[in-house]
This record gives structure tokens, C-alpha cells and sequence, in this order.
């Protein structure tokens, strides 16, 4: 650990003209929690009570040699170290630095090598759960070392462990990508049903961007909503999305349209509750996505987990959307916060 020597204390009534090592913290409760002097502050006899009414009675006069390293540097170290393209950081308060995505896609936590920094200890690296969408200027993690120094060594084994293993935290960007709509039911094709596909998955879609080259309606006919396929695929898509169909009925035939397509079912029916019979196939290329009729009913359901990934390049197997069970039932609370629940962690 530290060198005893560099650590003098002094008492704050002696410490009128003294730098202050690092901020000090003034925490109201229930109330506010701020640095109420910076680093490198110059004790005033006026500071005096203000310190007091913190409870410190001692600082510290640290006198650093160049094999330590402060907090605050400490905490910009290890964001240069453990952030790849496409984020910020703060300037150090407290010691700490968060950490901001810079462009909108998918956090990306590398979660093996987060484990191996923060079990060393005296690390703390926090961060939001990978594969959630972030917007472009979101808070995504924070980090400090958790003594007030640490030797100069000791982060450069940090640093090591992070340039062999790459970024802990990425962004992986949404592209421009091509979607095709197909809208199944015989009911909406024949006007008894009014189609709500803009302002349910529509929105989605231009949520992020995505681009909607072609909306087509299909009904209850495997044939029709295979031809419809085709068609889609010839057109450019680059993501298939049905709507529909997809249960138990007789008339639920959008999976025979997908197989008659000529795609293969990489997976349908789900442990994940709205979404249990979402379909996931692939085209020659392109993903082909069946979406049960919950997604005209809940605000949020599977579609949200996996169109954001889609977007952002990922290939989602089904062996990872069965792992979704744990973690895979939308309480459908009254006030939605979702990326920021359980739903899909
Ligand atoms: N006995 C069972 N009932 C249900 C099961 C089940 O396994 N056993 N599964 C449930 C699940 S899970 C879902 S999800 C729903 C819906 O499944 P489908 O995808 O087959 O939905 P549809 O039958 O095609 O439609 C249901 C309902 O929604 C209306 N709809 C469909 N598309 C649109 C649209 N574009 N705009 C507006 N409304 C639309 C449609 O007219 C039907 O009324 O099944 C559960 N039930
Ligand atoms: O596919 Mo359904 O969600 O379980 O509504």
C-alpha cells in the first residue's frame, strides 16, 4: 500500500493555509450530497466551522511521490484504459469519474474482464447492464479506486488486463437498416380491423431510425404470406417484420408462410412473457422476425430486446433469447421505465 509518510495529518484548526488533497464531501441526508471544497483548495480561517459541520477534524498534507497516484487521476486512468470509441467521461468529483455514451446504440459491457478488474479490490468499476439501448449522452458507468492513492503499479497491472482484453465498455452502433412490414389477418385485410401497426411497431421503428421501405398487408394464407416474403426480400429488405398470426388458431398460419418462404425457423416460442410466440427465421441472409399480436397490446415485449441488437449488427442465437427466462416476465407496470427494469437482464 501507501508510503505512511505521505499521508501527514493535520488538525483543521492548524490548517489555515493548507492545500487540500482531495474533495471533501458535505453530505445533507435526504438532501444533497456535494463536494462543498475541491482538491487543491486553500484552507481559510472561515472554512474552519464549514469543516467541522462535515465531522472532519483531520486532513490530510499528502506529499506524493511519482510511484503514487492520486484518486482523481486514478479515475481518469482507468476510463482512458477501460472505454472504447464512442464515449466520454467526466472530469473527476469525489475521486470519481462516470462515464457517457457519446452516440446512441447498444452498451456492450465486456463482463468477464469487469469481474477480473473489480475483484482485485481496491477497483471500482460500475456499470449498466450490457445489451441496453442507450441514447447519446446517457450516463453508462462510473469508476474510482477505492483508497485515496494507489501505487503507480498497481494500475499499470490494470491497464495491462484491459489492453489485452480490449474495451470493458463499447457502443455498438444502430445502422440505417432496410424493413419490410408485413401485416397478417384476414379480419384487417377485409377492413372489419383496424390496423394499428404505425403507432405500435411503426414508432419503433422510427425510434431508431430504422428505415420502413414497405408495408404490406397479408391474410390468414400461408401462401400469400409466403409470396409476400419474397417479395419483401427482392425489395431490399434487409429485416422481415410479421405481424400476426403466430398462436394457436387454425387461422395462426405466419409460421407455414415463413417455411413456405423457403427460410429457416431459427426459433419460435420464447420463455419471455409479452413474446412467448415470437418467431426469429433467416432468409438467405436476412432475418426474418414473426411478431405476436402483443405487440399491439404492451408497451414493451421481446421485439424491444431484440430489434434494438438487430439494428446495432448483433446475431442474437435462440440459445440466448431461452436464457431471456430469467428475467423475462414484463410486470407491465403502470409507469413504464424500461430499458431500466429487469424486463430481459
Ligand atoms: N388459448 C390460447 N390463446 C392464446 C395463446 C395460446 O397459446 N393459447 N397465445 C396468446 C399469445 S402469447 C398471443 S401473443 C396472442 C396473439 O397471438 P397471434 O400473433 O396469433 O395474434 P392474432 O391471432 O393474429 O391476433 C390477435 C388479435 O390482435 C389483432 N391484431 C392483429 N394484428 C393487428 C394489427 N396490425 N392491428 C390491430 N389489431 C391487430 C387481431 O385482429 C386479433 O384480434 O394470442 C394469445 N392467445
Ligand atoms: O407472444 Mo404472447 O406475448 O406471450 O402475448
Amino acid at each position: 500500500m501507501c508510503n505512511e509518510n505521505q499521508y501527514r495529518t493535520i488538525s483543521v484548526y492548524q490548517s489555515v493555509g493548507t492545500v487540500l488533497a482531495h474533495d471533501i464531501t458535505q453530505v445533507i441526508p435526504g438532501q444533497s450530497k456535494t463536494p462543498i471544497f475541491k482538491r487543491g483548495h486553500v484552507v481559510k480561517k472561515e472554512d474552519i466551522p464549514v469543516l467541522e459541520s462535515c465531522g472532519k477534524y483531520n486532513l490530510y498534507d499528502l506529499d506524493l511521490d511519482e510511484d503514487t497516484i492520486h484518486e482523481d487521476d486514478g479515475a481518469v486512468r482507468i476510463c482512458e484504459a477501460a472505454c472504447g470509441e464512442g464515449l466520454s467521461w467526466s472530469p473527476p468529483a469525489e475521486g470519481k469519474s462516470d462515464i457517457f455514451a457519446e452516440m446512441s446504440g447498444i452498451l456492450k459491457i465486456d463482463i468477464d474482464t469487469l469481474m477480473k478488474i473489480n475483484s482485485l479490490g481496491d477497483i471500482c468499476l460500475a456499470t449498466r447492464k450490457s445489451t441496453i439501448p442507450v441514447a447519446k449522452g446517457q450516463k453508462v458507468a462510473a469508476t474510482r479506486i477505492i483508497p485515496l492513492t494507489i501505487k503507480t503499479l498497481r494500475l499499470n497491472y490494470v491497464q495491462e488486463i484491459l489492453q489485452d482484453s480490449g474495451p470493458v465498455i463499447s457502443i455498438l452502433p444502430y445502422r440505417n437498416m432496410k424493413v419490410a412490414a408485413i401485416v397478417t389477418g384476414s379480419e384487417i385485410v377485409a377492413g372489419k380491423i383496424e390496423d394499428r401497426f404505425d403507432e405500435h411497431v411503426g414508432a419503433k421503428l422510427r425510434e431508431y431510425s430504422a428505415e420502413l421501405i414497405s408495408k404490406e398487408y397479408a391474410a390468414d394464407h400461408a401462401d400469400i404470406i409466403a409470396e409476400k416474403i419474397t417479395a419483401a426480400k427482392a425489395g431490399g429488405a434487409e429485416l422481415v417484420v410479421i405481424t400476426g398470426g403466430l398462436s394457436i388458431d387454425p387461422d395462426d398460419v405466419t409460421r407455414q408462410g415463413v417455411r413456405k418462404a423457403g427460410a429457416t425457423i431459427e426459433l419460435y416460442g420464447t420463455p419471455v412473457l409479452p413474446g412467448a410466440m415470437f418467431l426469429m427465421a433467416d432468409l438467405e441472409g436476412v432475418t426474418v422476425l414473426g411478431l405476436p399480436a402483443c405487440v399491439f397490446h404492451s408497451h414493451v415485449t421481446l421485439f424491444d430486446l431484440v430489434f434494438p441488437r438487430i439494428l446495432a449488427g448483433e446475431k442474437i442465437s435462440a440459445q440466448e433469447i431461452y436464457s431471456l427466462g430469467h428475467g423475462g416476465l414484463c410486470l407491465n407496470c403502470p409507469t413504464c421505465v424500461f430499458p431500466n427494469c429487469s424486463f430481459g437482464r
